[in-house]
């Protein structure tokens, strides 16, 4: 059995490794086909399931993994949201969505005029590449929660789930 996942960001990478970690892991860069910002839970979500069936067929008979990270819009607030999806060696498709933190107001504004969290992290830390470290959940977090962390946990929801279906179908 071996593990495609649609991205080669160590955020998300190492999540997958954690989780599967008997499993062979390869990550690949893939199309979203959403924008590089996704703005709404179905878009994000979306952007998961394509780079999931992006991988599928990159090799026959492997599982693929998609994480998609974006915002949305909630309650006059702006949310980080995350989705990811695993599609299975039979197609079957598999999602789950991870935690939610609202984002201050000068990342909103940020964000209004177009530009990425990614970039905006990195302004307002000073720090370089911090969508690939902690993350933006990292930082509003004090620390407590990574972006890895939050991902491995997206992804142990879609470990679960394909267990169970893959349990409950084979008698
Ligand atoms: O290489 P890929 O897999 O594309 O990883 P990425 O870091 O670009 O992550 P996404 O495409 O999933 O995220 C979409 C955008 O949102 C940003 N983003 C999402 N969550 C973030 C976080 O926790 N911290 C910093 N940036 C984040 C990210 O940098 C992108 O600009
Ligand atoms: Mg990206």
């Amino acid at each position: 059995m071996k593990i495609i996942v649609g991205s080669t960001n160590p955020a998300k990478l190492n999540a997958v490794k954690k989780a599967f970690s008997d499993i062979d892991v390869e990550g690949f860069e893939v199309e979203t086909r959403v924008s590089s910002q996704p703005y709404s839970d179905e878009e994000t979500l979306e952007g998961a399931i394509n780079r999931a069936k992006e991988c599928v067929k990159i090799e026959k008979g492997v599982i693929g993994i998609g994480l998609e990270g974006g915002v949305m819009e909630f309650e006059d607030r702006i949310y980080l949201c995350n989705w990811g999806s695993l599609i299975d060696e039979q197609g079957n498709v598999f999602t789950a969505g991870g935690a939610r933190i609202p984002l201050p107001d000068e990342i909103r504004r940020g964000l209004e005029k177009g530009k990425e969290l990614g970039d905006l992290m990195d302004e307002y830390t000073q720090k370089q590449e911090i969508r690939k470290n902690e993350g933006a959940i990292g930082i509003f977090t004090h620390q407590q929660v990574s972006r890895g962390d939050m991902f491995a946990h997206v992804v142990s929801l879609l470990k679960g789930q394909y267990e169970f279906f893959n349990n409950k179908t084979d008698g």
